[in-house]
């Protein structure tokens, strides 16, 4: 493979020890405890989708792992390495839920996948011919090239999903964290999304990615995390489909029914 969906070219790569390593982290929004001693360790060239209920924690967990929400306890190491220094280093990327996003920034789709590119560029931001190569091969994976100087708020939702995923494309991270990319896209943009994370694995990434497509889990995952603010399982996507593992998890009896 070429390009940068392969390009998991960070030092941290040839080191040994797990690509994601969190131990017991615990953390509360003022009275909510959203994480509760949450450990998981996910290993190098795999996907693990995290599956939830709303509420359950998944955005949270993606947060901590960022170090962009500060734990009670616990720890995240980043291929050894703890949230910040990862993030600095480039090593770690974050598709965040659209909602998160402010789409009415004066930003064009190539701007927004260029972001991906800064952790390789000098101080003044001044983009070499390799980040411009990154950027437009990254564009041309997710078939956004011909939208390239649209401005972000003006993509549909799925075009926008496709545009943060190429920003991690083209970052070539060795972590990658999407939280909801299937939200609202289409079953072509679905099935692109899952064939770059399937190569990105290939080439040796780590992704986590959470989605409410219970179905497509098996296609995507190697593996399932159920969260409801702690890890109820971590195990195949069989496993997790399990209809007792999903009435745990999302609160249902086996007849269907919703507990209140
Ligand atoms: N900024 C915040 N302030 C207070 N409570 C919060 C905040 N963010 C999240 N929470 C609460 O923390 C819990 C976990 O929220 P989180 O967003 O992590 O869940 P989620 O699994 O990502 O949900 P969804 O599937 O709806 O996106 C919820 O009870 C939520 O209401």
């Amino acid at each position: 493979m070429s390009g940068p969906a392969a390009s998991v070219g960070h030092a941290a790569s040839t080191q040994g020890g797990p690509a994601l390593d969190v131990r017991g982290l615990t953390v509360h929004y003022g009275d909510v405890l959203a994480l509760d001693d949450v450990s998981l360790t996910l290993r190098r060239g795999t996907i693990c989708g995290l599956i939830g209920m709303n509420g359950s924690g998944k955005s949270t967990l993606f947060k901590a792992i960022m170090g962009t929400v500060k734990p009670d306890r616990g720890s995240v190491a980043i291929a050894g390495l703890a949230p910040k220094q990862a993030r600095r280093a480039g090593i770690v990327g974050y598709v965040p839920q659209s909602e998160e996003v402010d789409w009415s920034f004066p930003l064009s789709v190539y701007d927004v996948v260029m972001m991906g590119r800064y952790g390789f560029q000098n101080f003044m931001r001044h983009p070499r011919p390799a980040d411009r190569a990154a950027v437009a091969e990254a564009l041309d994976r997710v078939e956004l090239t011909g939208l390239a100087h649209r401005r972000i708020g003006a993509l549909s939702g799925g075009q926008r999903k496709r545009a943060f995923v190429a920003r991690g494309l083209a970052q070539g991270a060795d972590v990658l964290l999407l939280d909801e990319p299937f939200a609202g896209v289409d079953r072509r943009s679905e099935a692109t999304i899952t064939e770059l994370l399937r190569e990105l694995a290939a080439g040796g990434g780590t992704v986590l990615v959470s989605s409410h497509d219970l179905e497509a889990l098996p296609r995507l995952a190697d593996e399932a995390i159920l969260l409801l603010r702690r890890v109820l399982l971590h195990g195949s996507p069989q496993e997790a489909l399990r209809p007792e593992q999903l009435a745990r998890a999302f609160g249902l009896d086996l007849t269907g029914r919703t507990e209140e």
